[in-house]
């Protein structure tokens, strides 16, 4: 095989793929405390954290302590008081380098689900005439094939979210960020999601954060748990989930005895955060 010529534009691909795609180093927050009469709030940290390509992070810990303001750093929604947050080696910008998940799907309500899909493929650059057939297979993809010409306000509260989560994979960003996204959803429908969502990680390999108050969620959906201590939020607990991501059902992953010890270790330092 000839050998690749030793230039940048050679070594850069594999660079890229060692890298962290989330560098959150010594981070700090708080909010206000600029004007008059305003009390600061410290949110967040210290907190340095590297996530690397095709991890899924879940984000536990006790309300209030800073879940979803680190997300919103990675997200570049705000910027950090002190120490630096990193995606794919930038500054985060939004809508630059993620695809966004909110607990509320935040959908066009009068436009047609392909119509949601559609524009955000349309603000990806993907031309016109390919438009249909890929929103076509990201609707297949999060289990709503057949849906595409039906109004948002038509379709339930999970499907909405469904819908959501293709319209994020449709901006093609390698990395997700996901906040509560399943937690205004009935017991069964968010069960369904999250399988979908674990498969269509699986298969995609796309690299995800994800913030929730659930421990079993996250014993499910991660490759890895981490647990923020009260506020100011700390890194509590840093835990690799192993658990297999193919080739075993629901039912029968939350019967093995390490997810049962995954789930008490994940509780209790989630209850301890919050003493
Ligand atoms: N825009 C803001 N201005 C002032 N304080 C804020 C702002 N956003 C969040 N906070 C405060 O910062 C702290 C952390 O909030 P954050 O929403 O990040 O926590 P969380 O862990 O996601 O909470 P929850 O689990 O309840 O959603 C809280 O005390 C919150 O009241």
């Amino acid at each position: 095989m000839p050998s690749l010529p030793d230039t940048d534009a050679a070594r850069a691909p594999q660079q890229r793929e060692s890298a962290a795609v989330v560098s959150v180093r010594e981070v700090e927050h708080t909010y206000g405390g600029k004007g008059r009469g305003a009390t600061p709030v410290t949110a967040l940290g210290p907190v340095s954290l590297e996530i690397p390509a095709g991890e899924f992070l879940v984000l536990v810990g006790p309300s209030g302590c800073g879940k979803s303001t680190l997300l919103r750093l990675i997200a570049g929604f705000e910027r950090a008081s002190s120490g630096e947050v990193e995606v794919f080696g930038e500054r985060p910008e939004p809508g630059n380098q993620a695809g966004i998940v909110f607990q509320q799907p935040r959908l066009f309500p009068w436009r047609t689900v392909g119509d949601n899909v559609g524009l955000a493929l349309k603000y990806a650059g993907v031309p016109r005439a390919e438009r249909a057939e890929r929103t076509a297979g990201l609707l297949e993809r999060v289990g709503l094939a057949d849906t595409a010409d039906r109004r948002v306000w038509q379709i339930s509260g999970g499907q909405q979210q469904r819908v959501a989560i293709a319209r994020a994979l449709a901006g093609g960003k390698r990395l997700l960020l996901l906040d509560e996204p399943f937690a205004a959803l009935d017991a069964l429908t968010r069960e369904r999601l999250q399988e979908d969502l674990r498969t269509v990680s699986a298969e995609t390999g796309t690299t995800s954060v994800f913030v929730t108050h659930s421990v079993d969620e996250a014993v499910f959906l991660g490759t890895r748990t981490v647990v923020l201590s009260a506020r100011p939020g700390q890194v509590a607990l840093d835990l690799p989930i192993g658990l297999p991501r193919s080739g075993t059902g629901p039912d029968e992953l939350r019967g093995l005895p390490e997810y049962a010890a995954l789930r008490a270790e994940i509780g209790t330092a989630v209850r301890d955060a919050a003493r």
